[in-house]
């Protein structure tokens, strides 16, 4: 419905002319950039990021009103996913491709587009958007970023710009393991029963809501001290992790079979969780907890791949002979999956989780919070000041 409207709307503004901002701006823009990888260190700010600049006529220029923070900032200002995100930028040639430095990171954005490449239809200037931006694009830590208008969509009008930065990463990552990856939507899940591993934190607050939406049975485990939050947004059990363990009461709670897993703990789980699925029903345990880039950091791309097929294969195959569909899943970044999430939001269905939000002056303490764990929610940075109400 939503994918038509997009196709619609292309049709129906098919001349309209984008004009340049850029030419009648500066060609710097203040920015936070790595140079190398490590710690909190590495972080710097500049007033002259060189201003990126459409290069596809699919592309739009996003000027940042907020950026989201994620664990996977934590991962890549330390070097995580190096080798992969070098071939994606030179996708042709299969090795390490020059330098990705100066490195910008923050893969939320809400904000305005300035500028729409030739074929872009369905935004104009001046559209208030947000998107999830792949890990092998410059991030949002910046006055602009360049992305593809298919990764773009509009943002929940209810929304500031600090609350919509909470969203597009967490949700698109939820939406990729559950719908794609778990085949669970708003039509097949009603009394579906679904356990979220680890749902106090940015992707589990986001999918709790989700699920809980398609009329989803919600079970949650967190430490204690999350379990009001996460009963707020629509949890119908909860399990103290820290209490003991989890399987234990997980199975003491006899009707709880589950149709879809989500994992975002990783770890130990995945000993005892596919045991709590039902069996020759098609249920599936989909981890976002996976080795994927760090065996091709490890291995180089090529025997790194090699090595996550084998791993996902073989674990793919042992639980299939016990009726049970095991799974990795990956973000995804996707527009037409933010319009759905746009409406949700819009009708109530889902609300932001904005833990703590940091000026641009203060992104290295963001940083810190993100890097220190125990999210509640999500760590959101606001460039651009909301006008006030
Ligand atoms: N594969 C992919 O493409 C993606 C993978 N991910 C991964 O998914 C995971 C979740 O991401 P995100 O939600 O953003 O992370 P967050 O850091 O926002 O949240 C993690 C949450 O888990 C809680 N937690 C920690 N240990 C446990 C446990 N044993 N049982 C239950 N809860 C626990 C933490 O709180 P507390 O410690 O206080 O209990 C925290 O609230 C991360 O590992 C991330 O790297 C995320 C996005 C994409």
């Amino acid at each position: 419905m939503l994918m038509c409207r997009r196709w619609l709307v292309c049709s129906m503004r098919a001349h309209y002319r984008s004009f340049s901002f850029s030419a009648s701006l500066r060609n710097v823009m203040p920015a936070w950039v790595i140079d190398r990888y490590g710690k909190n260190e590495v972080l710097r700010f500049t007033k002259n990021a060189a201003l990126p600049i459409i290069q596809y006529p699919n592309e739009v220029t996003v000027k940042v009103h907020a950026a989201g923070l994620n664990p996977i900032d934590i991962s890549m200002r330390g070097g995580y996913g190096a080798a992969t995100m070098a071939m994606k930028r030179d996708p042709l040639n299969m090795k390490q491709s020059g330098s990705e430095f100066p490195l910008i990171l923050g893969r939320d954005v809400s904000g305005e587009i300035m500028e729409c490449g030739l074929d872009v239809n369905y935004f104009k200037p001046g559209d208030q958007v947000w998107a999830a931006i792949p890990p092998w694009k410059q991030g949002s830590l910046a006055e602009f970023v360049v992305l593809s208008a298919n990764e773009v969509s509009h943002k929940p009008k209810s929304l500031r710009h600090v609350e919509a930065a909470s969203i597009p990463y967490v949700a698109a990552t939820a939406w990729s393991a559950i719908v794609n990856t778990g085949g669970l939507n708003k039509d097949n899940s009603s009394k579906k029963r679904v356990l979220v591993l680890g749902g106090s934190g940015g992707v589990g607050t986001l999918a709790i809501q989700m699920v809980k939406a398609w009329g989803v049975h919600v079970t949650v485990t967190c430490s204690q001290n999350a379990e009001q939050l996460v009963r707020d947004l629509g949890a119908d059990d909860v399990v103290d992790y820290t209490a003991g363990p989890v399987e234990n009461k997980l199975q003491t709670l006899q009707k709880l079979v589950f149709d879809l897993i989500l994992d975002n703990i990783g770890g130990e789980s995945e000993k005892w969780a596919l045991d709590l699925l039902k069996p020759w029903n098609g249920a599936k345990y989909v981890t976002l907890v996976t080795p994927f880039l760090h065996n091709t950091d490890l291995l180089g791309l090529a025997d790194g791949m090699m090595q996550s097929g084998v791993t996902i294969g073989c674990k793919v195959l042992k639980h299939l002979r016990k009726g049970v569909h095991y799974r990795w899943g990956f973000f995804a970044p996707s527009g037409p999956t933010l319009d759905e999430i746009s409406e949700m939001v819009d009708a109530g269905k889902v609300r932001p989780v904005v833990e703590e939000v940091f000026s641009f002056a203060q992104v290295p303490q963001g940083f810190q919070k993100v890097e220190q764990g125990h999210a509640r929610g999500k760590t959101v940075v606001s460039i651009i000041e909301d006008e006030k109400e």
